[in-house]
């Protein structure tokens, strides 16, 4: 394959060294354009293009890209990894003759404003040249686009479709540092497709990624080195490109002693860099929707008793449940004399721009998802968040100007005690999805499956009993048909799946659909902190003897008998945002229902029907209602269970916790 970009003769990279097993490191050309520290005031896209830290290394960019089937890109954040690289390519020839570049983010909301920014770059209408593609939006022409950014989860799903993935000639997968399950999948397939696609280039980029093991898991053979080295057959080992420079510098100050309450603490500091500092938004991260609700009401109590402070303030929440028209209003420019405080969960952790902000204000934790595969119990838990993403959420600021970074952690912590990365997602869930994906893809042998980190064998044979008693695997662990099949084309955990599939047989498709739907997010109630007793009196009124699945049947109906009302929501402490979104993914699951055959009927109130279906998903969490006085006593007034050879315990939340025996 030729390309019309490098030529030899004409500005040739500057090898610096070529490391023991052909790992190629570039230093900046010795030509290069314009320092960025002197980027303030206004410029045009194009002189802002080039004076990103990513500009300089154009030329070897391409050239590692055109002699190297996979090259890994490691630059600063906001060095223009993201938005530059696919327009190179792109400029370079490799979308010629009907290919696409693809690039990849672990985030829907960093696809869409990635797309959106890059279109605008290029002056060209998004959907045409430069278009994306997220679950249930497909924003590309097929017959224009050059450039498609995507979710590692969307390209899975169209290699169900086309295995090699003939279109694209480049896929960059970005941020691949993030390590999430799909991100992980993804880089054992294209691995296996690259040695069907030799012409197929790779490029894997992040800010914080450990290159070295990056490269030691694509790195095929050293065999035959010498004819790779002829013209335009591309060395199989992997080349690593280390981008030197950031945009601005981003001060990090740290706490002198640890905090006991981070979202008291946020607030407090986001109040005093009000108070204290000049103008420019304000990025706060938390963990979820329940923190940052409970930072939105502290601020505004803040607000109401010393006007003086906060006034001036819009506060606005962002988490991957807010509708996309609410999450929009993050990127809407400030008000003059205004000061926006965006609070959000790690959805604004990687890829993402906010024009306006430059301090930065890090709680130190996130919501990660833990698995024992023994007791079959996955746990959404709060816990202290990696070095890599403390350098993401920094990165945030110091983008379009300097900033600041408020780490709520000493500095001591983390020097000495922050993990350098996080663990894969792979490591620490339960793994029934990845499993039924790998065997719509055709991959059978998935305990030998080629992975960058190999999962817990516990959690794979957990993973494939479940499915085996789900009905979606044969006795050779092969998809079953139609269930199977089926149950691998809905975008959901297979357990809600199956509820789906089975309500079909059980004439309750219609209430099905709304219970997945209000499964599919975090919650639908507003925080508990500091209005538990309102919150609990607020669930009663629509309490079901049937359980909490049930229940929600009555939260949906209520909500369109008040015509889908924000006042009603918060008169009965619902989150409008989560009801909004339910309604939207109610939608998208009807018509996949429809795509399979399923037409919504309603089983007009025989909820006998709704709690088999429920059953039928979900009967591997069945448990027996423990009536011991022992462990009542223990657990006081929590309801318990048996759950195999585990006693557990009802969330006092939870419908069936108070249930008469
Ligand atoms: N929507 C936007 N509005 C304004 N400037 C933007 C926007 N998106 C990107 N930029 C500019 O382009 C720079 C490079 O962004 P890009 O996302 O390509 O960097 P990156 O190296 O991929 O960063 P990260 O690793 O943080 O994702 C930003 O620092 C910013 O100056």
């Amino acid at each position: 394959m030729s390309q019309q970009f490098w030529k030899p003769g004409s500005e040739k990279p500057r090898i610096l060294e070529d490391e023991e097993g052909g790992v190629v490191f570039f230093g900046p050309p010795l030509s290069s354009a314009a320092s960025s520290s002197s980027r303030f005031g206004y410029a045009s896209i194009g002189s802002q293009r080039q004076r990103l830290p990513v500009y300089k290394y154009r030329t070897a960019i391409l050239y590692l890209v055109e002699t190297h089937a996979t090259t890994i890109i490691v630059g600063e954040t906001g060095s223009g990894k993201t938005t530059q690289i696919p327009q190179y390519l792109k400029e370079a020839g490799w979308a010629d003759g009907g290919r696409v570049i693809a690039c990849t983010q672990p985030r829907r909301l960093a696809v869409q404003t990635v797309a959106s920014r890059v279109a605008e770059e290029m002056d060209v209408k998004l959907g045409e040249e430069v278009g994306y593609a997220i679950r249930f939006e497909d924003v590309t022409n097929p017959a224009a686009t050059m450039i498609k950014f995507l979710t590692d989860g969307v390209l899975l799903r169209e290699i169900m479709n086309d295995p090699l993935l003939t279109k694209y000639s480049v896929i960059m997968v970005d941020e691949a540092h993030e390590r999430s399950i799909s991100t992980d999948i993804l880089l054992g397939l294209l691995k296996k497709i690259q040695r069907r696609r030799p012409e197929l280039r790779l490029i894997i980029s992040s800010a914080t990624i450990e290159a070295k093991s990056m490269s030691d898991f694509f790195q095929t053979s050293k065999k035959h080195r010498g004819p790779e080295d002829h013209d335009f057959v591309p060395r199989k080992v992997p080349a690593i490109l280390s981008v030197e420079g950031r945009g601005f510098n981003v001060h990090i100050h740290y706490v002198v002693e640890p905090v006991s309450d981070y979202v008291q603490a946020t607030v407090s500091t986001v109040l005093s860099i009000h108070d204290q500092e000049p103008a420019g938004d304000i990025l706060v991260f938390l963990t979820g929707q329940d923190d940052i609700d409970a930072a939105i009401r502290l601020l505004a109590e803040e607000a109401h008793a010393s006007r003086k402070i906060s006034s001036g303030l819009i506060v606005l929440p962002l988490y991957s449940s807010l509708p996309r028209a609410d999450q929009d209003l993050v990127f809407s420019p400030t008000p003059r004399g205004k000061r926006k405080v965006v609070i959000s969960t790690n959805i604004a952790e990687t890829s993402l721009t906010l024009e306006g902000v430059v301090y930065v204000v890090d709680s130190g934790f996130s919501k990660q998802q833990f698995y024992n595969p023994i007791s079959d119990i996955e746990n959404l838990v709060v816990a202290p968040i990696s070095k890599a993403s403390a350098r993401q959420r920094a990165g945030r600021a110091g983008r379009v100007r300097p900033g600041k970074c408020y780490r709520l952690y000493t500095e001591e912590y983390f020097v000495n005690e922050m993990s350098s990365v996080g663990i894969p997602e792979m490591q620490r869930s339960k793994l029934v999805s990845c499993v039924i994906q790998l065997k719509a893809l055709g991959i059978d042998n998935i305990l030998g499956f080629d992975w960058p980190a190999s999962p817990p064998p516990e959690a794979m044979i957990r993973a494939l009993e479940v499915l085996y008693s789900l009905g979606v695997l044969d006795d050779d662990a092969k998809l079953t048909s139609p269930v199977g099949f089926q149950a691998a084309e809905i975008p959901l955990d297979p357990m809600i799946s199956k509820m789906i599939l089975s309500s079909n047989q059980l004439g309750c498709s219609d209430e099905i659909i709304t219970i997945a739907a209000i499964l599919s997010i975090q919650s639908i109630w507003v925080s508990g902190r500091g209005v538990q007793k309102e919150l609990d009196e607020a669930k009663l009124r629509f309490a079901a003897a049937e359980g909490d699945h049930v229940t929600f049947l009555n939260v949906y109906k209520g909500f369109l008998q008040s015509g889908k009302s924000s006042q009603w929501c918060h008169k009965n402490y619902m989150n409008y945002q989560a009801m909004k979104k339910v309604i939207e993914i109610r939608e998208q699951l009807r018509r996949t229902a429809l795509r399979l055959g399923i037409v919504l009927k309603s089983c007009e109130g025989d909820m006998l029907a709704v709690r088999k279906a429920v059953t039928a998903g979900f009967f591997a969490n069945a448990s027996r209602l423990e009536v011991s006085d022992l462990i009542f006593h223990v657990s006081c007034q929590t309801r318990s269970m048996e759950y195999g050879h585990d006693i557990i315990f009802l969330h006092s939340s939870r419908k069936l916790n108070t249930l008469k025996q």
